[in-house]
């Protein structure tokens, strides 16, 4: 097989761990430095590989770009950005789900009504399709917030095991989606660095079918 060398944006956070399991299952030398470090360039000579760590929503960047050749992202990241990048394989972890929420037994205002989210794009066409006019309140966290807080009506946000929702005393209204990890490449890495990348999805498709 060529050896061609090969870039990885992995994401720091909540995927990290998971994704990281992922790849070294499918034999991939990820050096254990990734796990405790605060290195963010990490190059396994031997295998001609680098993996670089960057926030969740900045991989797509990096691999748009093409500075990284792949990376793994949220489903919801890609329905967000509609970036330029081939996804090819679903990872199936890190699963969770988007949903509406908002104070159990309210409507939405019917003059007004407004939808807090860290996903303006989703929410928006989310809505539309469901034929309401909305106004769509971006935030970058907290979204749990807003309806308490009476800045929103609804969110539209991430559910994984549905404390926050319940802590803070919202009710899921829609499902919106199912979300899991995808691994994107570069669609000129996807021509130049064939073999490898083909290497790569064949090898983490082996292990995701095991599971
Ligand atoms: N409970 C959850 N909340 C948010 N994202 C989740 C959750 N479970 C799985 N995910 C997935 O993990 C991805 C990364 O999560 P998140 O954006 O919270 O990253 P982080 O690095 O943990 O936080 P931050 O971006 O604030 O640094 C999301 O895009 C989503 O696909
Ligand atoms: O269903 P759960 O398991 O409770 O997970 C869902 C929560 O996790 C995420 O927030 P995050 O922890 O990323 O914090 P944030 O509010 O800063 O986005 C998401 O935005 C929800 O608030």
């Amino acid at each position: 097989m060529s050896n061609q060398s090969l870039t990885i944006a992995m994401p720091k956070g909540r995927i990290f761990e998971e994704a990281a399991d992922l790849l070294r299952k499918a034999g991939y030398k990820l050096p254990q430095e990734f796990d405790e470090s605060r290195k963010l360039i990490l190059e396994v000579p031997e295998e001609n590989l680098r993996f670089i760590l960057a926030k969740p929503t900045d991989v797509t960047t990096y691999v748009e770009h093409g500075v990284a050749d792949a990376g793994i992202a949220g489903k919801d990241v890609m329905l967000e950005e509609e970036r330029d990048v081939y996804e090819v394989l679903d990872l199936k972890i890190s699963a969770c789900y988007l949903a509406v929420a908002g104070l159990p037994g309210t409507g939405m205002n019917e003059v007004a009504p407004k939808v807090a989210t860290k996903y303006p794009n989703i929410a928006s066409s989310y809505f539309r399709e469901q034929g309401e006019q909305v106004e769509i309140i971006k935030l970058n966290g907290s979204i749990e917030l807003a309806p308490l807080i009476g800045l929103a009506d609804r969110i539209v946000d991430i559910v994984s095991t549905g404390q926050t929702l319940k802590e803070n005393g919202l009710a899921e209204f829609q499902h919106i989606c199912d979300i899991t990890s995808r691994l994107i490449v570069n669609p000129v890495s996807y021509r130049m660095k064939d073999q490898r990348l083909d290497d790569l999805v064949n090898r983490l498709s082996s292990i995701i079918e095991g599971n």
